[in-house]
């Protein structure tokens, strides 16, 4: 397959409703976008889900499209054919930057996939034709307000909660939200707010039997999270610290993790994401996909990848409308708790270019 160029797209998509963590507030997201074009036309797009800041992990906007510009396409059009997979020798040379890595990746992989006319879902070996949906809950400034909230997602018919949590805000809204709606599938986020030190105070959400507790500890304490498996009963997902499938392997071989959340963002693409769950799959380790509040592009692919055998439990994959008033793709809408998974060629989506125009604010054409 050979890449004529790029197309680097910046789009700006408010989000419905203000989405806290215990790193920061977002109100809008401000995402690059990946195409590749090839020289017999057909196209391929990838969603680079690096925040506008590095809160979440090191990476940001404006840095992937840097490293996607001067780095990771220049690697791309000097192969002799543009395959994702011969792809990932060079990208390996280049340290770091998985997100942007992943963006480019995935563009390759949806243009050789449309050409192959083979689903995105098909080529990773999904087993489903429609995933169960999980829907991640911000903090929020009061319990009544969580509570609402709650209701509003169960009611729309999601099949599991995902709580954030942070000091000062785990204990008391874990207790309502299980006390209010019962033994629904509920589970806590801390995105590493926490230190081991906390363990006693971590071992308070026990008794309400969630499913995990995803990543307590930085990204970089493994270790840590050994030792606070072995002080709560709650299971440990890891999110932050799983930054490949030998970061699974390590993490599940050190006792640090009994679940895994997999973002193909965090690890580079789909094709090293695929790696991560027969890591965890060849352990007997259950794992979901996670989130980084992608369009429906990003979605798409994730969505595909949710089919997989290994994911045995609900994901953040939830509909478009969790997040955004339009999406830039036909929306994904939840049917019974579900989203089905894209039938066509590569990730199987379109964006719509009106919806797209409405929100470019800026693109750049990067090509040999
Ligand atoms: C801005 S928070 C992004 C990372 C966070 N993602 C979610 O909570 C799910 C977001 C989504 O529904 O896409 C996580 O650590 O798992
Ligand atoms: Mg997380």
């Amino acid at each position: 397959m050979k890449v004529t160029g790029f197309e680097l797209r910046r789009i700006a998509m408010p989000l419905v409703s203000p989405f806290r963590t215990s790193f920061g507030v977002e109100h809008d997201r401000d995402v690059l976008l990946v195409r590749a074009v090839t020289e017999d036309g057909a196209e391929g797009w990838g969603e680079c889900v690096a925040m506008s800041e590095p809160l979440y992990s090191s990476e940001y906007v404006d840095g992937a499209a840097e490293v996607i510009r001067r780095f990771l396409v220049p690697a791309v059009l000097s192969l002799p054919d543009a395959d994702p997979y011969l792809a990932e020798v060079p990208f390996a040379k280049i340290k770091g930057h998985p997100m942007a890595k992943a963006a480019v990746q995935t563009a390759l992989l949806d243009a050789k996939l449309r050409i192959a006319g083979t689903p995105l879902a098909a080529h990773l070996g999904a087993v489903r034709d429609r995933v169960p949906a999980g829907v991640s809950v911000g903090i929020m400034d009061s319990i009544p307000e969580l509570l609402e909230a709650v209701e509003g997602y169960l009611a729309e018919g999601y099949l599991r909660i995902k709580l954030k949590i942070q000091p000062g805000w785990d204990v008391e809204p874990v207790r309502a939200v299980r006390e209010r709606f019962g033994d629904i599938l509920l589970q806590v986020d801390a995105n590493t707010a926490y230190t081991l030190a906390d363990a006693r105070h971590l071992a308070k959400l026990d008794p309400f039997e969630l499913l995990l507790m995803e990543q307590p500890l930085p990204e970089d304490d493994i270790r840590g999270h050994a030792e606070l498996a072995r002080q709560v009963r709650t299971p440990i997902c890891l999110d932050e610290s799983i930054t490949s499938a030998r970061a699974a392997a390590d993490a599940i071989a050190l006792g640090a993790t009994s679940v895994v959340n997999i973002k193909p963002g965090r690890v580079g693409g789909y094709l090293e994401a695929r790696r991560v769950h027969d890591v965890c799959a060849a352990n007997g380790v259950p794992v979901w996909v996670g989130g980084m509040l992608e369009t429906g592009i990003g979605r798409a692919a994730n969505v595909a990848l949710a089919a997989l055998p290994g994911c045995v439990l609900p994901g953040d994959t939830s509909a478009s409308d969790r997040y955004f008033r339009r999406d830039v793709t036909a929306p994904f809408v939840l049917a019974e708790g579900h989203l089905a998974v894209p039938t066509g060629p590569g990730i199987g989506v379109e964006p719509d270019p009106d919806a797209l125009a409405e929100v470019t604010t800026a693109t750049q054409w990067l090509a040999r």
